[in-house]
């Protein structure tokens, strides 16, 4: 069916309520999902989560693969519900459904067009201008065998686009690829989707993939939504500590009092710029924390005794990963910390290398950390 035909059959309805309208609600022995996942015609929304959030059964539901047991996904106003995969004109580039290995590229690419309708000559022309949209016009009688990763990657993806679907799914397109052919596909995956109308769906790992590629995050928790909003919001101003070790920050949360806000475990104060007052978040980078083998003298105010429990490269940087010690327990008799147990908020500081010589860093080491008043990020918890 063509975009006029699908509205004029689906009438005011389709006019509507243009984009992706879901709720998902799936339920296995030991995990559910109950996602309300929406995308307006040409917005790209990548779902992002820990292992076993959710990500991929969200997907598959959407594509159909998966039943619900309660909700509905519908796009472009029309209910596919109750629709098998094959009817719902979704695209897809999913790993296991990637090409058929017995078809060339370029008929695998017609293949979706031909069961939308289009006569073999007509699917062979579109499949031909897809290809060379995608840069493969060269490849078009190749078999996916003969393909590389990449290329079959970008296949999969005109296969989906040349059938102009109101919803596009994409589970992990990049996963598959190394680190040089992920970067090719992923800024050629990033036109496409620029010029796409439909709403896309995006499944990632990778918190590089899900910045650049996409114009709203969906954190997903053990099924459920944690966070959502444009990618530079939620990583500036992550709300659970899943997101803020995503994106690299320091958080925490507590109660903010007159320019202080008092950690939830009621171990630290932490003096910050902020004229909030209440339950708040608090965010800073890493390399905003400095170190110190002994207290540092005319001490700032946010200083913190803690204890070296990981040291981790990271190019010219080293991720110093601190226990904090609660500073209401006993240090020990020379005040060094070496006596107390950790257990006070976890911290990452980053320094280069000088600073990991000259500190004498390694595990089980205790430092002073500390962080300026400016450098603290507070919002609303
Ligand atoms: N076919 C299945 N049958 C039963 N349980 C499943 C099936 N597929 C996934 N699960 C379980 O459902 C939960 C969600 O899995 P899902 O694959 O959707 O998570 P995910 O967020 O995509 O994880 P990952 O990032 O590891 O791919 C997990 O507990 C998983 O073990």
């Amino acid at each position: 069916m063509t975009a006029t035909e699908n509205d004029a059959a689906h009438g005011s309805e389709a006019a509507a309520e243009r984009g992706l309208d879901a709720r998902l609600v799936v339920r296995r022995p030991a995990f559910d999902l109950d996602l309300v996942l929406t995308a307006a015609p040409g917005e790209v929304v990548a779902l992002l989560g820990p292992n076993g959030a959710g990500k991929s059964t969200a997907l598959r539901a959407l594509a159909g693969l998966t039943p619900l047991a309660d909700g509905h996904v519908r796009v472009d106003g029309r209910d596919l519900t109750d629709l098998p995969p094959d009817r719902r004109g979704v695209g897809m580039v999913f790993q296991d459904y990637l090409l058929f290995p017995h078809l060339s590229a370029l008929e695998n690419v017609a293949f979706g067009l031909r069961a939308q309708g289009a006569g073999r000559r007509e699917a062979r022309r579109r499949a031909a201008e897809w290809l060379d949209r995608v840069g493969l016009a060269e490849h078009a009688s190749a078999r996916p065998r003969a393909l590389s990763g990449g290329q079959a990657q970008r296949v999969a993806l005109a296969r989906a686009l040349a059938v102009r679907p109101g919803l596009l799914l994409l589970d992990e397109p990049l996963s598959a690829l190394d680190a040089h052919t992920r970067l090719e596909v992923r800024a050629a995956l990033r036109r496409h989707l620029a010029g796409f109308a439909g709403a896309a769906v995006l499944v990632t790992h990778d918190p590089l993939d899900a910045l650049t590629l996409a114009d709203r995050l969906v954190v997903v928790e053990r099924g459920r939504l944690v966070q959502e909003g444009p990618p530079g919001e939620v990583a500036r101003h992550p709300r659970t500590p899943y997101v803020a070790r995503l994106v690299g920050l320091n958080l925490f949360q507590g109660r903010a009092d007159g320019g202080t806000v008092a950690l939830a475990d009621g171990h630290l104060k932490i003096d910050a710029v902020t004229a909030l007052e209440g339950d708040v978040f608090l965010a800073f980078e890493p390399s905003a924390v400095a170190l110190y083998r002994t207290r540092p003298d005319g001490s700032p105010r946010n200083l913190w005794q803690a204890r070296v429990s990981a040291v981790e490269g990271r190019g010219d940087r080293f991720r110093i990963r601190l226990d904090a010690v609660p500073h209401d327990r006993p240090t020990g008799a020379n005040g060094d910390g070496r006596a107390t147990e950790g257990g006070g908020p976890h911290i990452a500081a980053d320094v280069t290398a000088a600073a990991v010589a000259d500190l004498g860093l390694v595990e089980g080491s205790p430092v002073w950390a500390s962080v300026k008043a400016t450098e603290v990020r507070v919002y609303p918890a």
